[in-house]
Order: structure tokens, then sequence, then C-alpha cells
């Protein structure tokens, strides 16, 4: 054991403040239940925080970018240098992530963890790059053990520095072209399930182009012949590099009892991975929407979680979870700053016969 996420120790979830949060809910001035799905989510982030009225500003933003060595194969609707394209766009602040970050007032960071480009020194840009890509996997490991193992590190240490920074609540986005076909890869190798209800259409190819992604990468596991059980294995054989520094940051938040907010379909495969790491950093997650993207569906389905939104959103970089926001925000606040039957002197419901 080398790296402190290896040998973590992730609360368990408070449930004595749970259940005041609950009791306290429904002492406010409004029916029972009636705020619906915001009082579980008040509920939820009391256990996670263990605090009733936990501060969850300002939320972090860590978008990871990596290249794939799988875009050679025509797989994605975009060429690769795209990946380096929209890093340069997001520092200059014209991509959504930025502008649904600056509107929830979120500390954002941008990780080059394996961009296959050399990026300039650029204020903003945190340059940890790992390699130039992952391999392509249909013909090789995507990349090795230790490189996968450091991916994860790097991702940690950063959502740890934000941390320590103030940030309390955690938002992962990324980008790489390619990284849809490398996540419906990585979660056929790890649950099995069907590759047609996996595979999706990612930036927009077409049905023939789906057909083949299918193909490819049922071709690929049986080469590469991932190990099931071992994430650091699966993410090995398969990639990529910004989905294991999701996988990282989102075993720091864990520990340190902040709530990640959960994006879309490479977001959410991270978060397989990071619960296969650890299964308790699953607690500690909140599913932000549901991606238009086939196989997310599958994926909440398999890790039992219901998003809040369905917006037909199917970008990443993390923007599903920064619009889905102020949803926990007002979760927080209502519990927080509405005046209870008590103080606001309101006669409390009728005893049934
Ligand atoms: C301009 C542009 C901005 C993006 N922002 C996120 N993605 C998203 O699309 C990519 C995955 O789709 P595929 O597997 O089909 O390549 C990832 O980079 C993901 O973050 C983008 C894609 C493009 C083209
Ligand atoms: O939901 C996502 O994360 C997604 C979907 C399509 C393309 N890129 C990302």
């Amino acid at each position: 054991m080398k790296y402190e996420w290896q040998q973590l120790n992730i609360p368990e979830l408070n449930e004595g403040m749970g259940s005041k949060a609950e009791i306290y809910a429904d002492s406010l001035t409004k029916p029972v239940g009636s705020l619906g799905r915001l009082e579980a989510l008040a509920i939820e982030l009391a256990r996670m925080t263990g605090e009733l009225f936990p501060d969850i500003t300002p939320p972090g933003v860590i978008v990871f970018a990596a290249d794939h060595g799988i875009a050679s194969e025509g797989i994605s609707a975009y060429p690769q240098e795209v990946t380096s394209q929209m890093v340069r766009n997001f520092l200059n602040g014209g991509a959504a992530i930025n502008v649904f970050s600056k509107s929830i007032k979120a500390v954002l960071r941008i990780v080059d963890i394996g961009v296959a480009a050399d990026l300039e020194e650029e204020e903003g840009l945190v340059k940890k790059k790992i390699r130039y890509g992952t391999a392509n996997f249909y013909h090789q490991d995507a990349m090795s053990r230790e490189e996968v193992l450091q991916a994860i590190d790097t991702g940690f240490v950063e959502a740890k520095e934000l941390i320590h920074k103030g940030v309390n609540c955690l938002i992962l986005g990324e980008m790489g072209i390619g990284n849809t076909t490398a996540s419906s890869a990585i979660i056929a190798a790890v649950t099995g399930q069907s590759l047609t209800e996996l595979v999706g259409t990612g930036t927009g190819i077409n049905n023939e182009k789906v057909q083949y992604k299918q193909e490819l990468i049922k071709k690929s596991i049986e080469k590469r012949m991932p190990k099931t059980e071992d994430p650091i294995d699966v993410l090995m054989k398969l990639g990529g590099l910004e989905i294991a520094g999701m996988a990282g940051a989102m075993l720091a938040a864990a520990a340190h009892r902040i709530p990640i907010l959960v994006d879309g379909f490479i977001s959410t495969t991270a978060a397989l991975i990071a619960t296969m790491i650890n299964s308790r950093a699953s607690d500690y997650m909140i599913m932000a929407h549901r991606s238009a993207e086939l196989g997310h569906q599958t994926l909440l389905k398999l890790l039992d979680k219901e998003p809040l939104l369905d917006l037909g959103m199917r970008l990443g970089e993390g923007s599903g979870a920064a619009v889905a926001f102020p949803i926990l925000q007002s979760a927080v606040l209502m519990l927080k700053n509405m005046a209870t039957f008590e103080t606001a002197q309101i006669t409390k419901r009728m005893k049934e016969e």
C-alpha cells in the first residue's frame, strides 16, 4: 500500500443526524412531506455531513481532461484534438461548465491529467499530465497499473487541496474525446451487462457507428480480459486517465464527509470505480441528472440511485451537476431558514381518528 486512498477510512453516515433532520423538517411551517425530494435531500445531507444545517458552499468543480487512444478508431463524432482545444476554451471561460460554475459561484479547476498535446502554462490550468493520452485499447492495454494508481492519486490530492481551501460540495467533470467508449467498456467489463444497453451515441454518432462502437468494445474486452472485480485492472486495460482522476477525487470527498454531486454518464462510471475501491464512497454521492446517453439509465439502475433532474443533457464537463446544485442549496436553506410551527405560532396538523 503506497497511496493514502488505498487504505482510506471513509466515515459511516451519521444516522442520528439524519433522524434529527427528519424530525426537524416535520416541524417547519408546511404540510408534512410537502417539499418532497427536497426534504429527503436535506436528510441525506445531514447524514453525510453530520450537521443539521450544513454549509455546502462554495461548491468545487474539478474538470479532468485526458485523451483516449481508442479515438483513432473513429468512435466519436469529433476528432481527438477537440480535447486540447476545449481545455483552452475552459481556460478562456467559454465552455458550458464555465457558465454554470460561475452562476453557482463554484471554485473551478481544470486539470490536464493526460491530454495528448503540450499545453502552455496558463493561469487556472493544473498541469498533472501522466501520459499523452491512453493507448488504443483495441490493440494494447490503455496504460500501466502504476499510471492508473498515479491518476487516481492525482484526483485524490487535487480534491483534498480544494477541500482544505474550504470547498464544501464536490462536482467532477471531464473532457476527453472517446470517453463514452471507455466508459461503456468499463461498465460492460464490471457488470457483464449487455452492450446494447450500454453503448450510446456520445457526441452524436449515427446508428451504424454505434453498432461499430459496440463491436469494437466487445472484441476489446475479449482481447484485454479485464479482471471484473479489480477496478485498477479494469482502468489499466480500458482507460481513461480522467475517469481514474475523478474516482480519486470522489474518494477524497467521501473521506472528508463532503457531498459529491455526480454528473452524467462518465462521472457515474467514475463513481462506479470509486465505489469498487471503497464501497462507502457511494454513501456520499447524489446523482444530479439522468444523461441522455443510453448507458446512463442502465448504470443508475445498477447503482440503485435516482437522479434529481432529467433535462435530456448529454454533455459531461460536470455541467448537469452544476445545474442541479441550486436544488441541493434549496434543501439546505429550507431546513436552516424556514420558521417552525412553534416560532411562527401556526396550528399543527390535526390528529386523525
Ligand atoms: C465541443 C465538445 C465539448 C465537449 N464537452 C464535453 N464533451 C463530451 O464529449 C466527449 C465524449 O463523447 P465521445 O465519446 O463521443 O467523444 C467527452 O469529451 C465529453 O466530456 C464534449 C465534446 C465536444 C465535441
Ligand atoms: O453524460 C455524459 O457524461 C456524457 C454524454 C455524452 C458525451 N459526453 C458525456
